[in-house]
């Protein structure tokens, strides 16, 4: 793997395939582009901000020390998703990070990323380096790119507990696959890890998606009016070409003990084939 500093960027390219490639933006540790032989996987907002001034609307944003906005004490304080997408890999954004607990919950994120001819491995290790313990949530907030969202599938689901977010409800998956006709924004809730999440559009599996000690798996699409009231989400039927399907831990926290570490992957594949994984 060849590694090029680009300065607000790291370029990964696989060795004998140069068109096979990951871009990273430094803000955020943000993966921006994942290119296998020259297609891109990833969707990328053309109203993204990539000079630091918010977090990237597209890529491979970090979503850490919470998921969402919490009430738990210690969260209520801190904006939507955390600090870690607006944070460089030098600092904490000093101005979010004091809203996490106290405002001195010491630690250490070290992302691993591996790129491959037909996969991407992102790994996060969170590491407690304080005397106290302290608890997190942590969730890739993966864009994949497709070509078409009213011809795309999430299979993999059936049977499993979701926390419906726009109607506030918690009921079980019945569907073999999801499809997508309108906003939509569940919380897939401890779902096996021997569970691969497929994107198939039109029949052909697109990507698939599995995990290593993430359980929960948020499927996101803006669709029409959500979209709308992003003033960077470009262009704004942007939504026809992606869907999020993001692996986390946010059902609950994790805790962590002084001293302690904890690690998960996220690794994105491709392959062809259609693998259906009942409960
Ligand atoms: O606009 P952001 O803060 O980046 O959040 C974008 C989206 O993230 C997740 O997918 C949540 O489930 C959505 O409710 C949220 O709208």
């Amino acid at each position: 793997m060849a590694v090029e500093d680009l300065g607000d960027t790291v370029e990964l390219t696989f060795p004998s395939s140069p068109k096979t490639k990951v871009t990273i933006l430094k803000y955020g540790a943000t993966v921006i582009s994942w290119k296998v032989a020259d297609v891109e996987q990833l969707w990328l907002s053309e109203g993204a901000k990539l000079d630091g001034s918010k977090p990237v609307r597209g890529g491979i944003p970090l979503v850490f020390p919470v998921f969402g906005k919490s009430a738990e004490e210690g969260f209520q304080a801190l904006p939507q998703h955390g600090f870690a997408r607006n944070s460089t890999p030098a600092e904490a954004n000093p101005e979010v990070y004091s809203k996490w607990g106290k405002g001195d919950n010491d630690f250490t994120l070290f992302l691993t990323i591996t790129l491959n001819d037909d996969n991407l491995t992102t790994k996060i290790e969170v590491s407690n380096s304080d005397s106290k313990p302290w608890t997190f949530n942590w969730l890739f907030h993966t864009y994949l790119k497709v070509n078409e969202i009213e011809d795309t599938l999430v299979n993999n689901l059936p049977g499993e507990e979701c926390y419906d977010q726009l109607i506030a409800e918690t009921y079980e998956e019945k569907s073999p696959a999801i499809n997508f006709t309108q906003e939509l924004d569940r919380i897939y809730k401890n779902v096996s890890t021997d569970k691969v999440v497929q994107v198939i559009e039109l029949g052909k599996v697109v990507h698939n998606v599995k995990r290593v000690n993430l359980p929960d798996l948020v499927v996101w699409n803006p669709w029409v009016e959500k979209s709308k009231g992003m003033a960077d989400f470009e262009p704004k039927s942007g939504y026809h070409k992606m869907v999020c399907i993001e692996p986390g831990h946010v059902h609950d926290f994790v805790e962590l003990k002084p001293g302690e570490s904890w690690t998960a992957e996220q690794i994105i594949y491709k392959g062809d084939a259609i693998k259906l994984q009942s409960i």
